[in-house]
């Protein structure tokens, strides 16, 4: 339990209220300035932030309310010597919880804490709710074979340590997935958990994204920024393609993953938080550290646990179960596979892994034939949606005429690039040479939308 954070420079506030707060049975930690508040959030996240507006170094009401955001997902009760309504409207709209005018009434004080602790309560519930909603049973992961189970085990007993934990595994096998169960299945649930895509930020973006900045640090710095990092104190900051990150960010990260510590670009001083690791790759990391691409200091602390991902090869008993589970959703439960469907998957290789099966099995349910108990998704239309070899096209026939042999190859080109963009008609269009207006007015006349 984490208790109430209370940012005030008036020492005798800070006295007074602090032990008025006590006295109510409430852990109290006491901070005098902006940054020291942001810094014990970072360290221990609170359940609650009372906020004076105007402390040091800048005793300016609008850098206070610049700092609520800092502490979500703590609901912040503001405060501050300006009655002032419109100051109040701004703390509310930059996300404060309340409001209070000093001198604070200690009556209203503990109603006003009281219900934002009940606030703070059911925020925790919920997210545990919806853990147990993503995380039970399968923990999110579809499969039963027994690699399945065992990485399932394993993730059971990492998740409550704060060991970091590098997840290895071919693209599309669920390395995600298994980021987000490591997440709710710990103590660290009821926090965010927050994925970083190190290859899709600019290596010049990622220091300032990862640890945050300082007003005027850089041109457009115009404000105090929290990084990622902060964003996700007390909770697990996921680490998607650690192989792209650039040489540089390998060492800054190395220093946090040691002590804790950052420094936000632009800062004097280092911050710390307290944040769970969890890294992911397709790479072959150890083969990188061979080649000089990635540090090896930064390997061996990234791997306190290493869980792998099977590709579908490895486990091809699941296949059925994944695509029933798959078509369940794409069909609201209104789908059915046809013997031979069920036949070609499990024959068939899936070298982009689930990742592919899911893409399949979605574009087969949109394009298969409706009938009177919903979807019956056969073998012709998975073919169809993966772009394999048909013998027969079954929705327009087979082509006789010029005509219709120019219409089934735009309909075969055009279901295969649905399929292989995971139905992204803006993606489809682009590699098609098409408009997306034009691929929109295509796919209604082929009655595909
Ligand atoms: N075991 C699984 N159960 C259910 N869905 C899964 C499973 N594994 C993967 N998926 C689905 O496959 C897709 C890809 O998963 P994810 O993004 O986690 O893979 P990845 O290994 O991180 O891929 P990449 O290396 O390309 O980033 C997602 O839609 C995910 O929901």
């Amino acid at each position: 339990m984490s208790g109430i954070l209370l940012a005030d420079d008036e020492p005798a506030f800070q006295r007074l209220t602090g032990a008025w707060l006590r006295g109510l049975g409430h852990d109290v930690r006491v901070v005098g300035d902006g940054d020291a508040a942001r810094a014990a959030f970072a360290e221990a996240p609170a359940d609650l932030v009372l906020l004076d507006l105007a402390m040091p170094p800048h005793h300016d009401p609008e850098a206070g309310l610049a700092l609520i955001a800092s502490f979500a997902p703590a609901p912040v009760i503001v405060m501050t010597g300006h009655a002032d309504h419109a100051l109040a409207l701004k703390a509310i709209d930059a996300g404060a919880w309340d409001f209070l005018a000093k001198p604070v009434d200690p009556d209203i004080l503990r109603i006003v804490v009281a219900r934002a602790m009940e606030r703070a309560g059911l925020a925790r519930e919920l997210a545990a709710l919806k853990a147990r909603d993503t995380g039970a049973e399968d923990m999110g992961l579809i499969g039963t074979t027994p690699v399945m189970a065992a990485l399932r085990d394993l993730i059971r007993r990492v998740a409550p340590t704060r060991l970091p934990v590098l997840v290895l595994g071919p693209s599309g096998t669920g390395k995600e997935l298994v980021a987000r169960a490591l997440h709710y299945a710990s103590p660290r649930a009821d926090r965010k958990l927050v994925p970083v895509h190190c290859g899709a930020i600019p290596p010049e973006l990622l220091e300032s994204e990862l640890f945050g900045h300082l007003k005027g640090s850089f041109t457009g710095a115009t404000s105090d920024r929290p990084g990622l990092v902060e964003t996700a104190a007390g909770g697990t900051l996921f680490l998607d393609e650690i192989g792209e990150m650039p040489a540089v960010m390998q060492v800054k990260l190395l220093r946090f993953l040691a002590d804790g510590s950052f420094q936000p670009v632009g800062a004097r001083a280092p911050r710390a938080a307290d944040v769970r690791i969890v890294a992911a790759t397709h790479r072959d990391l150890a083969a990188c550290v061979a080649d000089g691409s990635f540090r090896e200091d930064l390997y061996y602390r990234l791997k306190g646990v290493v869980l792998r991902t099977p590709s579908l090869d490895e486990r091809p008993g699941d296949v059925p179960l994944l695509a029933s589970v798959f078509l369940r959703r794409a069909s609201n439960g209104m789908g059915q596979f046809t013997p031979d469907a069920l036949g070609w998957l499990t024959t068939r290789r899936w070298p982009g892994n689930v990742r592919e099966l899911r893409a399949a099995v979605e574009c087969a349910a949109a394009l298969a034939p409706q009938s009177a108990t919903g979807v019956d998704v056969g073998a012709t239309d998975l073919a169809f949606a993966v772009g394999d070899p048909v013998a027969d096209l079954p929705t327009i026939g087979t082509p006789q005429t010029l005509e219709e042999e120019i219409a089934a190859l735009e309909y075969r080109r055009i279901t295969e690039t649905l399929a292989r963009t995971g139905h992204n008609h803006t993606h489809t269009a682009r590699h098609l040479g098409l408009s997306r207006v034009g691929l929109l007015k295509k796919l209604d006349r082929m009655g595909l939308r």
